[in-house]
């Protein structure tokens, strides 16, 4: 489902941000991307995106090359993705429910089924009291599950989440994580970039970066039970 080979990624005049990396997340796996900050995390989960471009090597989503993706084709390939940036950026004039709404919106749902899917989507992330309230007036925990709300709103096939509990506290983060392992649990693919000790000791498949380098994780867990 996501495939990279030999990407590399190099801003420029920097030294590269990833080097050469190759690794598969199957359809509906759960993985995670650890390592030091400044390891290429957040260019990574970019890429996948299309929100960076790889300076060689080939990246593919659902079997598509993503690398030589032109500008007509980023939206359909987004549609696909629910993002979890490490800015939450929620738009502070409006309410819960407008900015779960939004993404909808903007792709032609009528604004009853939207709404529906809104309130749906509140649900699910544990916020369905929440949804008249400003996003100001929320925790950061509540605000992190409204971002992914958001990003679930389209029923996406993928969830890249970076850093979704940065600056959280444990009940926060465990609430937030919830959220997104029930997604995974409903079939989703999932890719979370974190530093969080706690998430990652418990975790399957993590794949590990450091200066932009894959050091461990790059093939999938073996499933319990095979040989
Ligand atoms: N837009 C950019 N322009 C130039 N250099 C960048 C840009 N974005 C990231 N970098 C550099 O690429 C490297 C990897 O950054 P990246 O943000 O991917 O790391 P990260 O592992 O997500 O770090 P953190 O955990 O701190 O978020 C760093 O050296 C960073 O300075």
């Amino acid at each position: 489902m996501i495939e990279f080979a030999g990407v590399c990624k190099q801003y420029s005049r920097h030294a590269a941000a990833l080097s050469d990396i190759s690794l598969s997340i199957a359809k509906g796996e759960l993985a995670f991307l650890s390592g030091p900050s400044g390891a290429g995390k957040s260019t990574l989960l970019k890429m996948i995106a299309a929100i960076e471009r790889p300076s060689s090597g080939a990246i593919r989503v659902n079997g598509q090359d993503i690398s030589r993706l032109n500008r007509p084709g980023i939206p359909y390939l987004r549609r696909n993705l629910g993002l979890v940036l490490q800015d939450v950026s929620l738009l502070t004039d409006r309410d819960v429910l407008a900015n779960v709404m939004l993404p909808l919106l903007v792709t032609g749902t009528p604004s009853a089924e939207a709404r529906a899917r809104a309130e749906a989507a509140l649900d699910k992330v544990g916020l369905h009291g929440k949804a008249g309230e400003e996003p100001l007036a929320l925790s950061g925990g509540e605000q992190q599950r409204v971002a992914i709300a958001r990003a679930i709103v389209n029923r996406p096939q993928i969830i890249l989440a970076d850093e979704p509990t940065a600056n959280l506290d444990r009940t926060s983060a465990a609430r937030v994580m919830d959220a997104l392992l029930a997604f995974h649990q409903a079939g989703v693919t999932c890719l979370i970039a974190t530093h969080d000790e706690d998430i990652l000791r418990g975790a399957g498949r993590v794949i590990r970066l450091e200066q932009g380098r894959l050091v461990s994780g790059a093939q999938a867990m073996p499933r319990a039970g095979s040989a």
